[in-house]
């Protein structure tokens, strides 16, 4: 079921019923859902299964980095396993990308493959300690480049970038936003964030969106709140 909604919903559950119970309360013609390292760890496939049984389009956020072959035949293994959505981190480099994408291609598989720029719970001082001294924002612009040269859909990033991202890399090239904050949240571990109204007015194509709603006391009353401050978008 598609959905026109730029939300993305993190279903970061330790169990299958947990995410589903979650689901359950979510209709997927408003929004669509995510599925990260700890639920398909414990789940496997049986949850992409259930959530695209139900009707919902599914981000896969496995976010894949390792040697060329391996990450393209795991985007092939998630296309193929009718995801919306795959990632890897943009950081392994040109050839990767350029590899699990061709492997797409060869095998007419749609699904979408964005990279992971710079993780939004970073910041400046994290990427010094890796030894990474380019200022955090032009980091960020150079894996975008760097993933729209290799044949990538989009990225992941902070919303903070989206603005410099859609005039580097183009408004068709998805910019999909993790560490948003509406309102009435709190940020956690997140560092660059953003609420959902501004994420949209910089660029943001996708607001990822978890704790704010799956830890509210009604998820559902969180959700709608956030559809009210992005009414206009
Ligand atoms: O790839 C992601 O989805 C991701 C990238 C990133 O840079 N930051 C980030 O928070 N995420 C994911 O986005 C979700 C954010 O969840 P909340 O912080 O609970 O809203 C989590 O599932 C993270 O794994």
């Amino acid at each position: 079921m598609a959905t026109d909604s730029p939300i993305i919903i993190a279903l970061d559950y330790p169990s299958l019923d947990a995410a589903l119970c979650m689901a359950d309360q979510l209709d997927p013609t408003r929004c669509r859902v995510k599925v990260g390292k700890e639920l398909f760890t414990r789940s496997g496939p049986a949850v992409l299964e259930a959530l695209h049984g139900r009707g919902f389009e599914v981000f896969l956020d496995l976010k894949f980095h390792d040697i060329p072959n391996t990450v393209a035949s795991a985007v092939q293994a998630a296309a193929e396993q009718g995801v919306w959505m795959v990632n890897v981190h943009a950081s392994g480099g040109r050839r990767m990308m350029e590899t699990a994408m061709q492997r797409l291609d060869q095998n007419a598989l749609t699904t979408h493959l964005i990279a992971v720029t710079v993780l939004t719970s970073m910041q400046t001082d994290d990427l010094a300690e890796l030894g990474i001294k380019t200022p955090l924002a032009e980091h960020v612009e150079h894996l975008a480049l760097l993933a729209k040269q290799s044949g990538l859909q989009g990225v992941v990033c902070s919303a903070q970038e989206s603005a410099r991202i859609k005039t580097l890399c183009g408004e068709s090239f998805l910019k999909v936003t993790p560490g948003i904050r509406p309102s009435f949240a709190v940020a956690n571990d997140q560092q660059r964030t953003m609420g959902p109204n501004e994420a949209m007015a910089a660029g943001s194509s996708h607001l990822v969106i978890g704790r704010p709603v799956t830890q509210a006391d009604d998820p559902m009353v969180a959700l709608e709140a956030i559809e009210v401050e992005l009414e206009g978008h």
